[in-house]
């Protein structure tokens, strides 16, 4: 076994290259996770968003160290988090996609046995009420909503006040408000200067929570950046109607590709304030009503739209076999 030096402060927390993850083998064999590199640095926050079966979980579960990888490198804090574990739990938190605690503890009896494990525990009731679960602590986990269940995962993420937080979806199945406190809290955290790993299906809270993200499909990177550079050189969309169309050809617009779907017309450019000026001028020289007007710049859900179904038309060499099915994971084997 190799065992590694821990790195100086301020260097890569997270470093991954040339990740590879197999499940089954023979003929059942499935490469789900194939060739990902990333790194991310002490404080920042990086999401890793994807198409369902993307490869997200699998990725991340790698870097948890649940699990070794078939090829390839993983170091957190300096550390193989598979290889050595004991160096590297400690100072990492992580909430899994189902926590799977046993629901007839309390959510204080499961604290206070979460906390048996943990070198640093924070005291249960902070933990609690970061999440706004204290005046549930003496709950059965059976009894509590989805959202609280939730909430309860991510209390015992962050009960050992880790370094390192890895949050596999943590505001699925939340309300709105929950779903803002949860960023509220991610943001402080990070503001502490603790370092997040985090999937996500919410395009919104990549925008508004991620420092840098990486788009996957078919279990490697697609595109990765900050969101900025992520929509760069996506084309901005002007979307109309035109009621009463009375042939008038639509202007020549300069770079713009022109989509018509019966009475509904989709522009999309490159120069969206020239683009529209010479649309809004057209429509005023032949009295022409633009109904349902609507002009916006690239989103990162354009981006992520686009992105997902040009991989699509380009499925890798080795296309693998239909994979067996998905193991349930269990929050206690953490
Ligand atoms: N234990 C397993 N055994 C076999 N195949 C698996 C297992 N876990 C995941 N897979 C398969 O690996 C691929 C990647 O799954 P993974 O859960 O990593 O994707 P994901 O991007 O997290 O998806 P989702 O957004 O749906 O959670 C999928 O095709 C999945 O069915």
């Amino acid at each position: 076994m190799e065992t590694s030096q821990p790195h100086p402060a301020g260097d890569h927390v997270i470093e991954v290259t040339d990740l590879h993850r197999h499940y089954g083998t023979g003929s059942g064999r499935y490469h789900a996770v194939r060739g990902v590199d990333l790194t991310v640095g002490r404080g920042e926050l990086f999401a890793l968003l994807g198409t369902n079966g993307a490869g997200k979980t699998s990725t991340m579960e790698l870097i948890e160290g649940l699990a070794a990888p078939t090829e390839g490198r993983v170091r957190v804090l300096g550390h193989d988090p598979h290889h050595e574990r004991a160096a590297v739990r400690p100072r990492i938190g992580i909430m899994l996609q189902e926590g799977g605690f046993p629901g007839d503890l309390t959510v204080a009896e499961t604290g206070r046995a979460w906390a048996g494990t943990t070198s640093y525990a924070r005291p249960l009731d902070e933990a609690l009420e970061l999440v706004d679960l204290g005046h549930r602590r003496n709950v059965r986990v059976k009894q509590l909503s989805g959202g609280e269940r939730r909430r309860l995962d991510l209390a015992m993420a962050l009960l050992g006040r880790p370094e390192v937080l890895f949050l596999d979806e943590p505001s699925t199945g939340l309300d709105p408000e929950a779903r803002a406190a949860v960023w509220r809290l991610v943001r402080e955290l990070r503001a502490q200067g603790t370092t997040v790993l985090l999937t996500t299906h919410y395009l919104e809270e990549a925008e508004e929570l991620a420092d840098r993200l990486a788009i996957m499909h078919g279990g490697q990177i697609v595109v990765a950046g900050t969101v900025s550079e992520v929509i760069a050189g996506r084309p901005s969309r002007i979307t109309f109607e035109l009621p009463a169309f009375n042939g008038t050809s639509l202007p020549p617009l300069a770079g713009a590709t022109v989509t018509v779907d019966g009475r509904r017309i989709t522009v999309q450019t490159p120069r969206l304030q020239a683009t529209l000026t010479e649309l809004l001028g057209w429509a005023d020289r032949h009295g022409i009503a633009l109904d349902a007007l609507d002009a916006r710049s690239a989103s990162l859900e354009e981006a992520f739209l686009a992105i997902a179904s040009e991989a699509a038309h380009q499925p890798p060499a080795d296309t693998p076999a239909a994979p067996p099915a998905r193991r349930k994971l269990i929050g206690l084997a953490r």
